[in-house]
């Protein structure tokens, strides 16, 4: 049987909707294998982030050696990187063991309000890791930081993800999560933009929908699919775990990644 395997780069959320535990849960409902390399623990729930603990960016580098030496992914999601040293062990690692498939999703600020990025994290971002993006998946307030456009409509996104284009990925995703109208995604892809709907749906229990989306382009990207087939298949799959309707915590709750496993 051939297994198709992605590795997340990210944060650890102890309350398990966002960061690393997303990534895994949303990596093995869409049939890949699931690697970790951790790159801060946070103590976090649905109401917010109390602390968070970066890892030494040497143990990064090694958690990265162990993964790249031993089972090679096909795909890379990286998620939270709060420093520019980690940023800076990332990129020097991808590099050099040449991995393919990454998607960046330029994480700043969590749905709760805290900062899980110190200064100029944004810059070593763009410098380190987006020429070796194969996507980057930017929220609205995140595009807006890295574009330096305001962004209140779709003619907006649309040239906010123009000037995206130019920081050295090779493809970009505006994620319309945070528009006030509908939640549709603009892709732009080998110069074309490409508009990827999505009903919005009243479900106030969002914590860890970037996460899950990014997590769920980079399996798709794991399994060899080209990548607009990547992204609305991932949509797909955010809109039904966002439609089942979980409701934990006391707070902006997690999505329901087993809500395939109703119909079972
Ligand atoms: N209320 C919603 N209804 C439907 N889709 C949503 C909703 N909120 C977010 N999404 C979708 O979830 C994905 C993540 O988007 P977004 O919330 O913008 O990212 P982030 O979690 O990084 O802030 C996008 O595909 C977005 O369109
Ligand atoms: C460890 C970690 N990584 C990422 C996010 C962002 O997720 P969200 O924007 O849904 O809060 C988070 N809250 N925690």
């Amino acid at each position: 049987m051939s297994v198709h395997a992605a590795l997340t780069i990210a944060g650890s959320d102890s309350s398990g909707g966002a960061g690393i535990q997303a990534d895994i849960k949303t990596m093995i409902t869409n049939g890949v294998y699931a690697m970790s390399a951790i790159t801060a623990l946070t103590a976090q729930n649905t109401t917010g982030v109390r602390s968070v603990m970066e890892v030494p960016p040497e143990f990064l580098g090694d958690q990265l050696d162990a993964v790249f030496e031993d089972i090679y992914p096909e795909a890379v999601k990286i998620g939270m990187v709060s420093s520019k040293e980690l940023i800076q062990v990332i990129g020097e690692k991808l590099r050099f063991y040449q991995a393919k498939n990454v998607v960046v999703d330029p994480v700043m600020v969590a749905s709760s309000g805290s900062s899980l990025m110190k200064n100029n994290g944004a810059e070593m971002m763009i410098k380190e890791l987006f020429p070796l993006a194969s996507l980057i998946t930017p929220n609205i307030p995140e595009a807006e930081i890295l574009s330096g456009c305001e962004i209140k409509n779709k003619q907006d996104m649309e040239a906010a993800a123009e000037k995206l284009s130019d920081l050295g990925a090779e493809a970009v995703l505006l994620k319309g999560g945070h528009s006030i109208s509908d939640a549709d995604d603009l892709l732009c892809v080998e110069g074309q933009k490409i508009w990827i709907r999505g009903r919005r749906i009243h479900n106030p229990n969002t914590h860890g929908t970037g996460c899950t989306l990014s997590s769920a382009i980079a399996s798709n990207l794991a399994k060899g699919m080209e990548m607009e087939e990547a992204v609305r298949k991932a949509k797909e799959y955010i809109s039904k775990a966002l439609e089942a309707g979980l409701d934990l915590g006391k707070g902006s709750g997690p999505l329901d990644h087993a809500f395939y496993m109703a119909n079972l």
